[in-house]
């Protein structure tokens, strides 16, 4: 089913203290400014697309996926589409505190206007789904942690099979045995056919699961497209607005690098965690300075606390964020992941490192079996420098090249 969005605009009334509506009210006096969240908004999303929205904050993504959801109105323009619409949104927001998990349920499904047997199927997926037990489901959903709240609210939102799917970060619901549940059942239900209208801040993801994406800036489409176009300008953009953060940024990575937890099982404990980083050349050790040309190994250690398989990726990467080279064992020609309890030791080598003079880091990721979640991440680590003293080229890697004089 296609999504169409035909000249939204959406406004807000914004008030400085709440008791404002009241006098506005009473006096009759403007006391509200409009705040305009986004406008001219005109795209289609084709039927059975994967489409990430991506931008900063209160750049308009969630008023949009919200109008796409039909939860607002805009305040101009329309949305069209046809289909059942999942929403994976304010996740549970229309649960009623005081009803059971199983009357909630039922409540969701007659909103979905089913009767009778598609009902009973509907409960039945629902709350197998949700893994809550049978005695947790007889509760008051208020009384519910807010990791068992957000499983049900997660499988009522996807037991219908929807046409269209629309998802804000939901991806991080629940301990990551359900993180990875929710994940495959979107990918399911992709894979069925559903269009999927996806937003979130991990532009990994966005990559990963997205076809077409539009990047929305201060409440406009400012670029739409193909994912790799629209993510590029958009991590151009945001590369230019920190530029003068880029020391700052990377002192605040390292320090937020401590304080990161790695991926936990549903018992708190990390699943797998990045033990090491290893850095050898002719040079020795982890050495500050390199020079070009010369073998460079990395060395990276995974401890994994459980039998879950998963990859392992690094990036070479500037100060600034850029990206100068990254690969993964999902790459490598067998694929495979690494998987079992204990220390993992994996190692690249560069025979002739090619980068030229300047400031680099190491960022590090482990990642599921699938490639999306991220389990555990070390980004900007490890800083070295690079001292290029054969060649006369500038830039940031050597590019194999020749001259040839044109006739
Ligand atoms: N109910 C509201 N009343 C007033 N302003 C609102 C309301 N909801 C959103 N806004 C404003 O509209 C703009 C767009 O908000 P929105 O939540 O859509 O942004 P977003 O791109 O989803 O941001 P984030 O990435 O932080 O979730 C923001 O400036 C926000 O402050």
């Amino acid at each position: 089913m296609t999504i169409r969005f035909e000249g939204i605009e959406k406004t807000y009334m914004v008030y400085s203290r709440p008791q404002d509506r009241l006098w506005e009210w009473v006096t009759r006096k403007q006391r509200h400014r409009i705040h305009v969240a986004l406008t001219g908004v005109d795209f289609e999303v084709q039927a059975g697309e994967t489409f990430g929205l991506i931008g900063e904050n209160g750049a308009g993504k969630s008023t949009l996926l919200k109008i796409a959801a039909g939860t607002i109105r805009p305040t101009r323009g329309q949305v069209f589409q046809e289909g059942r619409v999942a929403a994976l949104l304010e996740l549970g927001a229309g649960f009623h505190p005081e009803e059971s998990g199983y009357d909630n349920i039922r409540f969701m499904a007659a909103l979905h206007g089913l009767e009778g047997a598609a009902m009973e199927d509907f409960i039945v997926r629902a709350t197998a789904f949700s893994e809550l037990t049978k005695e947790t489901l007889e509760r008051p959903v208020k009384t519910y942690s807010s990791g068992m709240f957000m499983r049900l609210a997660f499988a009522a939102a996807t037991a219908i099979d929807p046409d269209v799917l629309i998802v804000d970060e939901a991806l991080s619901v629940g301990d990551l045995h359900f993180q990875k549940k929710s994940l495959n059942r979107i990918l399911e239900l992709r894979e069925r056919g559903a269009t999927v209208l996806f937003c979130s801040h991990n532009l990994y993801q966005v990559r990963s699961l997205c076809q077409r994406a539009a990047w929305i800036h201060g409440g406009r489409v400012q670029a739409i497209g193909a994912t790799e176009d629209v993510v590029t300008a958009y991590e151009s953009h945001e590369r230019r607005r920190y530029a003068h953060l880029r020391v700052e940024a990377h002192e605040a990575a390292k320090k937020d690098e401590a304080a990161q937890p790695a991926a936990a099982s549903s018992s708190g404990a990390p699943l797998v965690k990045i033990a090491g980083l290893t850095i050898e050349t002719g040079d020795g050790i982890n050495p500050a300075q390199v020079d070009s040309f010369q073998d460079l190994s990395v060395e990276i250690e995974i401890e994994s606390y459980g039998d879950a398989p998963f990859h392992v990726l690094f990036a070479i990467v500037r100060p600034d964020k850029d990206n100068v080279f990254g690969t993964s064992t999902q790459f490598r020609a067998e694929g495979k992941p690494l998987q079992g309890t204990g220390s993992h030791r994996i190692r690249a080598r560069f025979p002739r490192l090619p980068l030229l003079s300047g400031e680099y880091l190491w960022s590090v990721y482990v990642l599921d079996d699938s490639g999306i979640q991220v389990l555990d991440m070390a980004e900007l680590i490890q800083p070295f420098t690079v001292l290029n003293q054969k060649h006369r080229e500038f830039g940031v890697a050597w590019l194999e090249h020749e001259w040839v004089l044109a006739e």
